[in-house]
């Protein structure tokens, strides 16, 4: 592809995500299914270009704010060229205007904003900080009691590429042989710094390609993630349920970790996210489990099964706002929404309902992926306080080598700190004497 035709790919690929609900990553896929003769090193471009545009979009609306101009994909775009890729008014109207583009020409008005942004940079020091840092308003306040000094290091570690953390599949390969392979297909890959079977790697590379991907021996899951589902600590022969399954990501670990022995039950309230995790399991060669579709977290399932599981996992659903740096579209899905409150509110009540499953002396483990307090530290403060029969069973008790990532008891994980997604992780044990 020319660059000519790699921007306007992009620009089409902007609005399409611009305009769509779903997350960035089903938009894309299904982009890229319909234009399968972008080549890889072509689509690697448009992708990073695109991240790259979300990642910048309170600073680019900021600036179409000065200009009296509307937010609409098409004037986002226009600043992010004049601005990030420094291209002259005559350059965006040759974009724009050629014969065979399929971008309509420049208006006047649009020719003069390229124009008036010309040598300005995209920060400017009337920003407020929150647009400098792209820190969403329904978000600022809770990060800023949370971090206190460090919130803007913080914030900015959120807008920096993430690494590519697999998984290795220990039922099917050797983190050995995967790192062999990847250094074969010319990666630079390394053992993770702290996950025991994740592998790091820089380069471009599309990893639908990667024959180990297709066959289950490793899954791209970020290292936090892998670091959450160790915390299960579930021992081959254990009966375990994962509360809040989705997909399957920390289910697949799990059940690696138990060897493929004893039991693991998938849950959930998706049907769709249920099925993609049968079928994973299924790829990665699980035989110790099985999906379990709940119609709510207070399934009469749930109250069948009470005190029947040596380990419970609720990985709730959140905000989010610890997978920023992956997902950079999320932190503009205001969760007021649908309700910041109403999310804390369901987290209290899943949690509060799959601790009915653990048995006496057995653990729960509720992880979020968010970064805020309310959703992390008090809950697990509310449910203790509700619930005089679990304990807080202090990290460095669960893996000492976890220890030093801890705030206070509890596992807390952030780009700035660990170069992982943002995870929170408490373990809480069920007195072996039941109320
Ligand atoms: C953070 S995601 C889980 C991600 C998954 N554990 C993984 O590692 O890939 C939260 C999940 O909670 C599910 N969920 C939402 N409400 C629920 C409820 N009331 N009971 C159980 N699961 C629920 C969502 O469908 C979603 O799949």
């Amino acid at each position: 592809m020319t660059p000519t035709a790699r921007l306007l790919a992009t620009f089409d690929l902007f609005c399409a995500v611009d305009g769509d609900k779903r997350p960035v990553d089903a938009v894309t896929s299904g982009w890229f299914r319909n234009r399968r003769d972008i080549p890889d090193q072509d689509r690697g471009d448009i992708l990073e270009r695109l991240y790259a545009l979300l990642r910048h979009r309170a600073r680019l609306t900021w600036w179409l704010d000065k200009h009296g101009r509307d937010h609409s994909p098409r004037h986002q775009f226009l600043a992010w060229l004049a601005l990030m890729e420094r291209k002259s008014p005559e350059d965006v109207s040759r974009l724009f205007g050629g014969p065979k583009n399929a971008a309509t020409a420049l208006t006047k008005p649009e020719y003069n904003l390229v124009l008036r942004l010309k040598g300005c940079t995209i920060e400017h020091p009337d920003m407020p900080e929150a647009v400098r840092l792209e820190c969403p308003s329904w978000a600022e306040q809770s990060l800023r009691a949370r971090f206190g000094g460090a919130f803007a290091a913080e914030m900015a570690a959120t807008l920096t590429p993430p690494p590519v953390d697999l998984r290795v599949n220990p039922v099917k390969a050797t983190r050995q042989d995967m790192l062999q392979a990847l250094s074969d297909l010319k990666l630079h890959a390394e053992v993770s710094p702290l996950a025991p079977h994740g592998i790091r790697v820089s380069g471009r590379f599309n990893y639908a390609r990667f024959p180990a991907l297709k066959s289950g021996a490793v899954e791209i899951q970020d290292e936090g993630s892998q670091l959450v589902a160790l915390l299960v600590d579930a021992q081959p022969g254990d009966r375990v349920v994962d509360f809040c399954a989705g997909a399957g990501g920390k289910t697949l670990a799990i059940a690696a970790q138990m060897n493929n022995k004893g039991r693991i039950i998938a849950c959930d309230v998706s049907e769709g996210r249920l099925k993609r995790c049968s079928e994973r399991l299924r790829n990665a060669g699980m035989h110790n489990t099985e999906t379990r579709l709940l119609a709510s977290e207070t399934d009469k399932w749930v109250k069948r099964h009470k005190l029947g599981f040596d380990r419970v996992l609720v990985d709730a659903p959140c905000s989010g706002t610890g997978t920023w740096r992956r997902n950079p579209d999320t932190r503009w899905r205001d969760p007021e929404e649908n309700g910041l409150q109403n999310l804390i509110a369901l987290q209290g009540r899943i949690l509060a309902s799959a601790a009915r499953l653990v048995k006496p002396g057995g653990r729960l483990v509720y992880a979020t992926c968010s970064m805020l307090t309310e959703e992390n530290e008090d809950q697990v403060t509310a449910f203790l306080a509700a619930n005089p029969a679990f304990r807080l069973v202090p990290l460095g008790d669960v893996t000492p080598d976890l220890a030093a990532k801890a705030q206070g008891d509890t596992l807390s994980l952030t780009p700035a700190r660990h170069d992982t997604d943002g995870f929170f992780a408490a373990v809480l044990q069920r007195e072996t004497t039941p109320e």
